[in-house]
């Protein structure tokens, strides 16, 4: 099982990660993504669902019209590992500039 990062190393992921931040009171991250539209927010959805299946890594989200707010927390490891920081950057890759 992954290991939990420090909070240095996961401030430093963070850093680099454009819209992410810490949740408070959770080892765990989260960012709020805003679409175009509802078309758009749901083909972010659809791209994310299957890089998080096949890493066997998945989010909690949810979505309301075109914001999609997702939180990222390694559930076997009780907090923040690797897989939520990759899983954060493909995200952001799949939503774009
Ligand atoms: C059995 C299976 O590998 C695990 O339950 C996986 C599935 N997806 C997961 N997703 C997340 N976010 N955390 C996990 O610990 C996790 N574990």
């Amino acid at each position: 099982m992954a290991a939990t990062l420090s909070e240095t190393a996961r401030t430093e992921a963070l850093a680099s990660l454009p819209g992410w931040s810490a949740v408070q009171g959770r080892d765990a991250i989260h960012k709020t993504f805003v679409f175009k539209d509802f078309n758009e927010a749901f083909g972010f959805m659809s791209r994310a669902a299957l890089v998080a299946e096949k890493a066997d890594h998945h989010p909690e989200w949810s979505n309301v019209y075109k914001t999609v707010e997702v939180t990222l927390s390694t559930h076997d490891a009780g907090g923040v590992t690797d897989k939520d920081i990759a899983l954060a950057r493909a995200m952001n890759a799949i939503a774009g500039p």
